[in-house]
């Protein structure tokens, strides 16, 4: 549905985005992952034809739109909303620019709404909605002519867990209806949520495949370990830990040799005279596959 070919774009004397060749396939929810000033928003700017690229192409393969259903909805990164006015104004608007009638903008906002959650809160102004349901508001006009394809632009930046958690099942509600997604997050558990993942940093697009295989391919090996400390950085200097997070009464390392980091672990427990309780090898996470490769420069 979305085909780009060697994109680049360079805003002064930095490259936004460098050579990146995309597919996202109809039905997918695709996930653009990476950091901040990745080249995300530029990606998407130019696929959505904000921007124009210094070179390389985009394809979108959408039919024509029909006031039935609509090619593309975008909601951007900023709130691109009127604060203003109400949520049903704001809607109004957003489906006036698509040409659609009041009527039809009624009916299909009650629909929407429903499935968003935002049904009670019609008549209030935007301004006084909460951040997660700004962001419900956005995502509320950017459905409102039917898209077949949507893009969101870090759509639960900012956003509370429990909210970006209810966004993200709305997102598996409109694809499951047959919609098309690409998403970008800076979010790790957002990306183990996608269909397939991209992986962007400093312009690149560096790995693309689905979060199964990418956590399939991670070459280490990922130890949890308990024990009687709470020091945050207390494996971080190990010569055999590649990687090491700390989650209040347990550390995540990512080791290269099960053995030999079992050795640096209870040779830097015991200095201390800290007590093991306990280490068990557990599945390699998003984070843990982006880390390793960010810090071997592939990234
Ligand atoms: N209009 C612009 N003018 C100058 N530089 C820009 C512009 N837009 C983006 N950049 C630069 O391009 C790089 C990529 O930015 P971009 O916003 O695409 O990244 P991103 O992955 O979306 O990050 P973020 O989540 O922080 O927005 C950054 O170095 C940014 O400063």
């Amino acid at each position: 549905m979305i085909k780009t070919q060697q994109l680049n774009k360079e805003f002064g004397s930095s490259q936004a985005v460098a050579g990146v060749s995309l597919e996202v396939q109809r039905g997918e929810i695709f996930g653009l992952v990476g950091p901040d000033g990745a080249g995300k928003t530029t990606l998407i700017r130019m696929i959505c034809g904000l921007i124009t690229p210094d070179s390389g192409s985009v394809r979108l393969a959408l039919p024509e739109p029909t006031a039935e259903q609509g090619a593309f909805g975008y909601m951007p990164q900023k709130f691109s909303l009127y604060g203003d006015l109400t949520v049903m104004e704001n809607i109004n608007f957003f489906g006036s620019m698509y040409g659609l009638g009041r009527k039809t903008v009624g009916q299909r906002a009650d629909e929407i709404l429903q499935i968003t959650n935002l049904i009670q809160f019609k008549k209030r102004f935007a301004d006084n909605l909460s951040g997660g349901m700004k962001q419900k508001l956005a995502l509320t006009c950017a459905l409102i002519s039917r898209p077949q394809l949507l893009v969101l632009d870090e759509p639960t930046f900012g956003v509370d867990p429990e909210s970006r958690k209810e966004f993200w099942k709305i997102l598996y509600q409109l694809n499951k209806g047959g919609m098309t997604i690409l998403v970008s997050t800076p979010y790790m558990d957002e990306a183990e949520l996608c269909k397939k993942v991209g992986f962007m940093n400093n312009g690149k697009l560096v790995a693309v495949d689905t979060p199964g295989n990418l956590k399939g391919s991670f070459p280490y090996r990922v130890l949890e370990v308990k024990a009687a400390t709470r020091e945050p950085e207390i494996f971080s200097q190990g010569k055999e830990i590649l990687d090491a997070n700390f989650y209040g009464y347990k550390y995540h390392l990512v080791v290269r040799d099960h053995q030999a980091a079992l050795e640096e672990i209870r040779s830097i427990l015991a200095k201390r005279d800290i007590l093991l309780y306990s280490v068990a090898e557990v599945a390699a996470t998003m984070e843990n596959v982006f880390v390793v490769l960010a810090e071997q420069g592939v990234v």
